[in-house]
């Protein structure tokens, strides 16, 4: 694989999917890659076999990889420091990291979700929290789907941040021939839209398991970018960003494949099984299961009507049946589209 990047010592913080996914781009790049993992299993496998079976069998990861439990060890000397966890650990995770971050390093978030009961977006937690200048914080999001990205199938992407160097810094550290980053300054549309479409996924992944077709699918798809375009706007996002790739094009990603967490999980339950079955079988976080409520209470907050994740709120937290889902939205009152 050919680099494209100045090498730079990255410290990866979550030995999951993505964060697994995301370390072997940077490697591609040409970036010497330090991961941080709870479990010693795959901090040791990652270490000494070069792969992680449980998140990504098959895959052989670079020898400029290596892993430790020691979090410590993975941020010193770090020149970017890049978030993995599930979001909802975030804060927890970052209050026992703070000691050790580089104050220099540029900080990535990863993550699609938004945190119960602040309502915040990851970047603003990577701000409180860790104490960093949001200056030198970006989010990585777009249709990146770990298990295709681990193919090396082309795919673009978009690393969003308050400052244009650091958004150009990090897609230069993770630009590869398959992976195509581009540079947004629209941080709270980037991140909205990561978040909701998670959300968005787990209705149409309900409508399928209930056995519609792609008109349903394409309709709460559609309707589900009306109601996360409302809210980014009235939080201060641009319009466009929900157009790009951070929107409708994670959007399609998530929505349509039978690889995403989220709609796999919300097929599940259209098909009749409860959360907490759904939960017990799965072994990778499904972000929009939590962030359903956050992102509720978020536009609550701010007057803005999510009909739709109003639904998939009332199916994963109050035990809704999913096919009254259907009869809730398909009975409200008629408006124009663009209202
Ligand atoms: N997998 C994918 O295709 C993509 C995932 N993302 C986002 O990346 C973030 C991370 O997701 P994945 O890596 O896919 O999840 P995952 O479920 O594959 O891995 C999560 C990792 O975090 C660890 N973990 C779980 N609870 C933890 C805790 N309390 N403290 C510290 N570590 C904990 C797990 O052991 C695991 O290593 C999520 O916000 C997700 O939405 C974004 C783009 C693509
Ligand atoms: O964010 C993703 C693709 O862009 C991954 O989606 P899931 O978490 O639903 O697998």
């Amino acid at each position: 694989m050919s680099t494209t990047g100045t090498s730079r010592r990255v410290a990866v913080l979550g030995t999951g999917s993505w964060g697994t996914a995301f370390s072997m781009i940077l490697a591609d790049a040409g970036n010497d890659v330090t991961m941080w993992g709870r479990r010693a299993e795959v901090t040791d496998e990652i270490r000494r076999q070069h792969t992680n079976g449980q998140y990504l069998p098959g895959l052989t990861l670079s020898r400029r990889i290596t892993a430790t439990q020691d979090v410590a060890e993975a941020l010193d000397g770090a020149q970017v420091v890049v978030l993995a966890v599930p979001s909802q650990s975030l804060r927890a995770n970052l209050e026992r990291w703070r000691p050790h971050l580089p104050g220099d390093a540029l900080h990535v978030s990863l993550m699609k979700g938004i945190e119960l009961g602040t309502g915040r977006r990851m970047s603003e937690v990577i701000c409180e929290v860790g104490d960093v200048d949001p200056e030198r914080v970006s989010v990585v999001t777009g249709p990146n789907l770990a298990r295709e990205i681990v193919r090396r199938d082309p795919a673009a992407s978009v690393v969003a941040s308050a400052s244009k160097d650091t958004a150009e810094a990090v897609a230069h550290a993770c630009a590869t021939p398959y992976f195509r980053p581009y540079t947004e300054t629209d941080v709270v549309g980037c991140e909205l839209g990561g978040a909701t479409k998670n959300v968005v996924a787990l209705a149409v992944g309900m409508a399928e398991g209930l056995g519609m077709g792609d008109n349903s699918k394409a309709s709460i798809i559609t309707r589900g970018l009306a109601e996360t375009t409302r809210l980014g706007v009235r939080l201060g996002a641009k319009p466009l960003t929900f157009s790009g790739l951070a929107g409708v094009g994670d959007l399609i990603a998530t929505c349509m494949s039978p690889l995403s967490r989220n709609h796999s999980f919300g097929v599940k339950l259209g098909q009749g099984m409860t959360v907490d079955e759904v939960v017990a079988e799965t072994r990778q976080v499904a972000e929009g299961v939590k962030s359903a409520e956050s992102i509720l209470a978020l536009a609550g907050s701010v007057g803005v009507d999510m009909p739709i994740v109003e639904q998939v709120a009332a199916v994963v937290h109050d035990g809704r049946d999913p096919s009254e889902v259907v009869t809730q939205l398909m009975s409200r009152a008629r408006k124009e589209e663009r209202r």
